[in-house]
């Protein structure tokens, strides 16, 4: 069965500054939803007034076609990689995926960079380890949806094709809603790409579409 998240209605403004005010959404699970947008229009913002960590002055949240409230309180249904780190610095490795219930040799076959590596804290990774390990827990631990802040901040190259590769396997698992500034690789593995511009969400299919929106310049 096909599950779906939807976010409309939403009016979000600081002030007399106005942020978000036609946005339509939809994921849905086996699919990944890319999400653009230049610095400062309200990406993260959307994702924490979906989450419910920020409050706005209407808005409605989804989930096969049911209004949700407080879905930072249902991880069954959604979890969220901030762009911060969110897991506690002094854990070891170990330590989080058993508090996931994650195996730690699905995480060593599929990143090999953690091999002898699972008695560390988090602290003593690299920071593109300790970003890798958030990720993971976030794409692995079961939940209808995952939405992804930068996924691909602090990576290498391989690293970002590998998190790539995973993406594309896992979302026979989920649905992903990810945001990125590395638009050519959000749009290599999504099915479906908005992107967010004076407040409102554009449905775009093409590379031309987001030059024609104004987000990149081709050919220069
Ligand atoms: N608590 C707040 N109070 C006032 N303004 C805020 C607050 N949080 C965010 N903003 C403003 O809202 C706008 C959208 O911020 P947001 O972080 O969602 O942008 P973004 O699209 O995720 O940007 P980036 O790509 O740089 O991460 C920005 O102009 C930001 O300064």
């Amino acid at each position: 069965m096909i599950h779906t998240l939807e976010a409309d209605g939403i009016q979000l403004d600081f002030g007399v500054r106005r942020i978000l005010s036609d946005v339509y959404m939809k994921c849905e699970t086996g699919k990944i939803m890319g999400l653009l947008g230049r610095n400062g229009q309200g990406k993260t913002c959307l994702m924490n007034v979906i989450l419910g960590t920020l409050n706005s002055s209407s808005n409605s949240i989804r989930f096969d076609g049911k209004v949700t409230r407080k879905v930072k309180n249902r991880p069954d249904l959604l979890l969220y990689l901030p762009q911060f780190n969110f897991i506690p610095k002094n854990l070891s490795v170990k330590k989080v995926l058993e508090d996931f219930e994650l195996p730690a040799a699905d995480l060593e076959q599929r990143f090999p960079e953690f091999n002898s590596r699972f008695d560390l804290k988090v602290n003593q990774l690299s920071g593109g380890q300790w970003r890798t390990l958030e990720l993971y827990i976030v794409v692995k631990a079961p939940s209808r949806f995952a939405m992804l802040d930068e996924p691909f901040t602090h990576l290498n190259p391989i690293q970002i094709e590998n998190i790539k590769q995973f993406l594309l396997e896992e979302k026979a698992n989920k649905g992903f809603l990810i945001t990125d500034h590395m638009y050519t690789h959000l749009l290599d593995i999504s099915d479906t790409v908005y992107l967010l511009k004076d407040g409102r969400t554009h449905l775009t299919n093409t590379v031309k579409d987001l030059e024609e929106l104004g987000y990149i310049r081709v050919g220069y």
